[in-house]
């Protein structure tokens, strides 16, 4: 019997900060963490090339809360800061799992992780590391989703994978419209001119214009990682 290939040889996952929150209501779970950890190494012990972005609404989100007031550049910085925190706890995670993850930095902290290079990047994946994209662009005004939209172009992933709290893109947000249904795929003019909330419009038109697939899944459906990348039928692609 042969075994099954997967679909796709590099990957771009995003992770959503709170993603890393399990059910506690801030901050990093342990155990979630770690079965996030466990799914992300059966797939590149699958051969697959993985680089994640991860996000910071679990620790700190420049437009919330206890910024309101604040310069939104500031508030910004903080949060791409708070990428950077769950980038250390989820590549330390991935170390302690028997991967080899290599954090790289939008932004220049280098007594704590090293800096963004492409070239590196690029080294590090055809080595099998698994790379954690921390500080998002490096700039204020974006978002983690738009990170991964660049990075994924960048290192010519073949598919974006947004792990998330929902398990597709809906009609409408299925935390407020308990009747929107879910789309199997989608076309990003269609999710673009529909104001579909579950992408920013900056992240979804690098996207489009680079054709780069995207793939919305739940990151709370055990086994849903590896079925996305076994090209099997998971959430919503949003295509050109
Ligand atoms: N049309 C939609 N389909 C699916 N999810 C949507 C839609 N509109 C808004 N959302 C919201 O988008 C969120 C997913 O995006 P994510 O980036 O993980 O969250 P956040 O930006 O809050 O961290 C979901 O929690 C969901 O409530
Ligand atoms: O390129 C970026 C990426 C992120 N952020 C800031 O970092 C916060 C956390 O990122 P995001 O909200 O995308 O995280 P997620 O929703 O995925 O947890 C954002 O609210 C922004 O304040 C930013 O300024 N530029």
């Amino acid at each position: 019997m042969t075994k099954a290939k997967p679909a796709h040889k590099r990957i771009l996952l995003k992770l959503s900060g709170e993603a890393l929150m399990g059910d506690d209501a801030f901050g990093i779970n342990r155990a979630t963490i770690e079965r996030i950890v466990g799914e992300i190494a059966e797939v590149t012990h699958m051969g697959v090339q993985v680089a994640v972005v991860i996000g910071g609404g679990n620790i700190f989100r420049g437009v919330a809360g206890g910024s309101v007031g604040m310069d939104r550049a500031t508030a910004d910085y903080m949060g791409m800061l708070a990428t950077v925190m769950n980038a250390l706890a989820l590549a330390d995670a991935m170390n302690k799992n028997g991967l080899t993850a290599r954090v790289m930095s939008a932004i220049a902290i280098e007594q704590v992780v090293e800096p963004y290079v492409r070239p590196k990047a690029l080294q590090y994946l055809e080595e099998g590391k698994v790379v954690v994209f921390a500080a998002g662009t490096g700039n204020p005004f974006f978002t983690t989703d738009t990170a991964a939209a660049l990075r994924g172009a960048e290192i010519g992933a073949e598919l974006v994978l947004k792990a998330t709290k929902v398990d597709g893109v809906y009609t409408a947000d299925p935390h407020k419209d308990p009747s929107a249904t879910r789309y199997a795929h989608i076309t990003f003019d269609e999710a673009m001119s529909r104001n579909l909330g579950i992408m920013d419009a900056t992240a979804f038109a690098l996207c489009r214009d680079q054709k780069l697939p995207i793939k919305v899944f739940s990151i709370f459906k055990p086994g849903a990682l590896k079925n996305v990348v076994m090209g099997g039928d998971e959430g919503t692609l949003v295509h050109v």
